[in-house]
C-alpha cells in the first residue's frame, strides 16, 4: 500500500525506534557506565499501516507494550518516527502546525490534564481559547455544550490540583474539546474511572462522535469501552498489525474454535499466545 491521502488518519510503513541506557548493576559497573554509557534499542512500532476514514471511531488494541501509546504520540505530533510515513488531515503531525494542532486533542487517562494546577477549571478553559483562538461566541456555545453533557459545572470555580481523578478526567476533556478538534486520539481515557464514570465518558464520547463526526481512535484495556464506542479494531502485538477490521468478525477470525467467547476471552488468549 502508498500513502493515500485522502484519508482522514494515514499511517504508512510507520517504525519507531527507541534508544535507551542499560543501567548495569552494581556500583563499579553503574561508575563505568557514566564515562561509556551502552544503550539498548527498542522497536517500539514497526512496519505499521492502516488508515482512518473521516468519521471512523475505530479501537486500536493490544497487549501492554505493544506500541499502542507510541503510534497514538506519534500521530499526535509528540515524536518523530525513525521511518514511514504518516498523513492526517493531510498535514505531517511532527511538523506541529498550529493549523494542525488545533484540529487534533490527545486525551491521556494518566495525565488528562496538563497545564497550570494552580488555575480554575473556567480559567483553564479560557487559557485554551486563546491558545486555540476560538472566537468568542464559539467558544461559549461550546462551553454550555460541554457543562451539560460532562456535567462540570460544579467543577468550573475549583482548581484543577482539588479535582478528583474523574472530576480530572471529565474537565480534561472539555479543555480537549472547548476548541471541537476534528480528530480525537483517546489514551486509555477511562483508566482509574469509577464504573458510573466510564460510562458518563462513553456517552460523551459517543455523543461527540454523532454530532461533530469526529475521527476518533481509542486505546482501551477494557472492553466496555471499545464495545459501546467502535466497530472496527486495529489488533497490534510487538509493533504489528495482527488484526485489522470488524469488532463482531474478530474472534471467528482470531479464535474459531471458541464458541460464543465475549472480546476479553478472546484478547487474553491472543496476548498469551503472543507472548509466548
Ligand atoms: N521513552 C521510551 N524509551 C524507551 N523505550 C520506550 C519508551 N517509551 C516506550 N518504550 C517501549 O516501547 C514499547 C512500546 O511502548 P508503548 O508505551 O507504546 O506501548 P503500549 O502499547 O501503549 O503499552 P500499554 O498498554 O502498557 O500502555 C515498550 O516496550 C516500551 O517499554
Amino acid at each position: 500500500m502508498s500513502l493515500d491521502e485522502a484519508r482522514t488518519v494515514w499511517v504508512d510503513r510507520l517504525g519507531m525506534r527507541y534508544r535507551a541506557p542499560v543501567r548495569p548493576a552494581g556500583l563499579r559497573a553503574a561508575l563505568r557506565s557514566v564515562v561509556r554509557r551502552e544503550y539498548r534499542e527498542i522497536d517500539a512500532v514497526t512496519h505499521l499501516t492502516f488508515g482512518l476514514d473521516a468519521g471512523e471511531v475505530v479501537g486500536f488494541l493490544g497487549p501492554n507494550g505493544a506500541g499502542k501509546t507510541t503510534t497514538l504520540k506519534i500521530l499526535a505530533g509528540i515524536l518523530h518516527p525513525t521511518s514511514g510515513d504518516v498523513r492526517v488531515l493531510g498535514c505531517v503531525p511532527w511538523q506541529r502546525r498550529r493549523s494542525y494542532l488545533r484540529t487534533i486533542a490527545l486525551i491521556r487517562g494518566s495525565q488528562p490534564i496538563g497545564g497550570p494546577a494552580e488555575l480554575t477549571v473556567m480559567d483553564s478553559l479560557r487559557y485554551q481559547q486563546l491558545l486555540y483562538e476560538v472566537p468568542r461566541d464559539d467558544f461559549r456555545t461550546a462551553v454550555d455544550e460541554l457543562v451539560d453533557l460532562l456535567d462540570i459545572s460544579e467543577l468550573l470555580p475549583r482548581q484543577v490540583r482539588a479535582l478528583s481523578l474523574g472530576e480530572r478526567m471529565r474537565a480534561g476533556l472539555a479543555m480537549a474539546m472547548v476548541y471541537r478538534p476534528k480528530v480525537l486520539f483517546l489514551d486509555e481515557p477511562t483508566l482509574g474511572l469509577d464504573v458510573s464514570a466510564a460510562a458518563t465518558l462513553r456517552r460523551f464520547v459517543a455523543q461527540y462522535a454523532a454530532r461533530t463526526g469526529a475521527t476518533i481512535l481509542l486505546t482501551s484495556h477494557y472492553m466496555a469501552d471499545v464495545e459501546a464506542l467502535c466497530r472496527r479494531v486495529i489488533l497490534i502485538d510487538h509493533g504489528r498489525i495482527r488484526y485489522d477490521g470488524d469488532l463482531g468478525a474478530l474472534s471467528m477470525t482470531l479464535a474459531p474454535d471458541l464458541v460464543d467467547p465475549t472480546l476479553d476471552v478472546v484478547l487474553d488468549r491472543l496476548y498469551r499466545d503472543g507472548a509466548r
